[in-house]
């Protein structure tokens, strides 16, 4: 049957539970989760196709994901650059950035004419705390995402997209179908609107807790850190 869905509440208490109970640490579990996003880019954008991969993150834990999964394209053979607007002060986020620049990542600040020389985008924008109108600075990104005709990769959320009910039904996001949803942990209800490939990650829940939030983790293959499933809505 279908992979049950996380809401919102419950994501963010089995990322609390994760980060006490389970003794993982927020480094940890971005690591994890952005070297699934890495993997699952390498799948759908392979390097021949084109490795020019723009980035965009948010300023949460989203936009870590997005950050980490730019270092993991970078040593895969990938063109990485960053669109990093609203960059906190938080320690972990200087020390990713920080990784970053060692490489020579660029970061950009002009996210629409970044898109003329990219091939692939990662949407880290928001993930599952994502609420209300979209507030600057975002509004244009959102909007670029929607227009654009490159492939769009986005991490746990499509940007914009409520997280229960999926797309707004009219103006900014009603639009924005990215080809790519990479889930983290377990699917959010938006996943019954999504229509494109989908990609589950987070391989570090344990049983005990994917049972106590009701959800089953993915048949992962090998030493994968992501599993394709298939379109939401229709039976495994
Ligand atoms: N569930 C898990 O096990 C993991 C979750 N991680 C990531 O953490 C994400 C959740 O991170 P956060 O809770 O930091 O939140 P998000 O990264 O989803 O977004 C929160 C940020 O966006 C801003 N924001 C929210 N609504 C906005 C709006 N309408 N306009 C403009 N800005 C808005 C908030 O002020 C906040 O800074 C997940 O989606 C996932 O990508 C991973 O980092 C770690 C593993
Ligand atoms: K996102």
């Amino acid at each position: 049957m279908a992979l049950k869905t996380l809401g919102p509440k419950a994501a963010a208490a089995l990322d609390q539970e994760l980060m006490s109970t389970c003794a993982f640490s927020i480094d940890q579990l971005m690591e994890l989760a952005g070297l699934s996003v890495s993997q699952a880019v390498y799948r759908v954008q392979p390097l021949h196709q084109g490795r020019r991969v723009l980035v965009a993150c948010g300023p949460g834990n989203n936009g870590g994901d997005g950050l980490v999964a730019a270092r993991h394209l970078f040593f895969y053979g990938y063109k990485p650059s960053v669109f990093y607007p609203k960059r906190s002060k938080n320690e972990l986020y200087q020390r990713l950035a920080k990784q970053l620049e060692d490489l020579e990542v660029p970061f950009v600040d002009d996210f629409p004419s970044a898109l003329k020389s990219t091939d692939h985008i990662v949407d880290a924008i928001f993930g599952f705390s994502f609420s209300g109108e979209v507030r600057e600075p975002f509004p244009q990104v959102i909007k670029s995402l929607e227009e654009t005709d490159l492939p769009v990769t986005s991490v746990d959320a499509p940007s914009s997209w409520d997280i229960d009910n999926g797309p707004p039904n009219s103006g900014l996001g009603s639009t924005f179908m990215p080809a790519t949803l990479v889930s983290l942990t377990a699917p959010k209800p938006l996943v019954k609107h999504f229509t494109g490939r989908h990609f589950v990650g987070g391989r570090f829940v344990p049983p005990y807790i994917a049972k106590k939030y009701d959800f089953e983790m993915p048949e992962y293959q090998g030493m994968d850190q992501v599993v394709e499933v298939p379109p939401s809505g229709q039976k495994l």
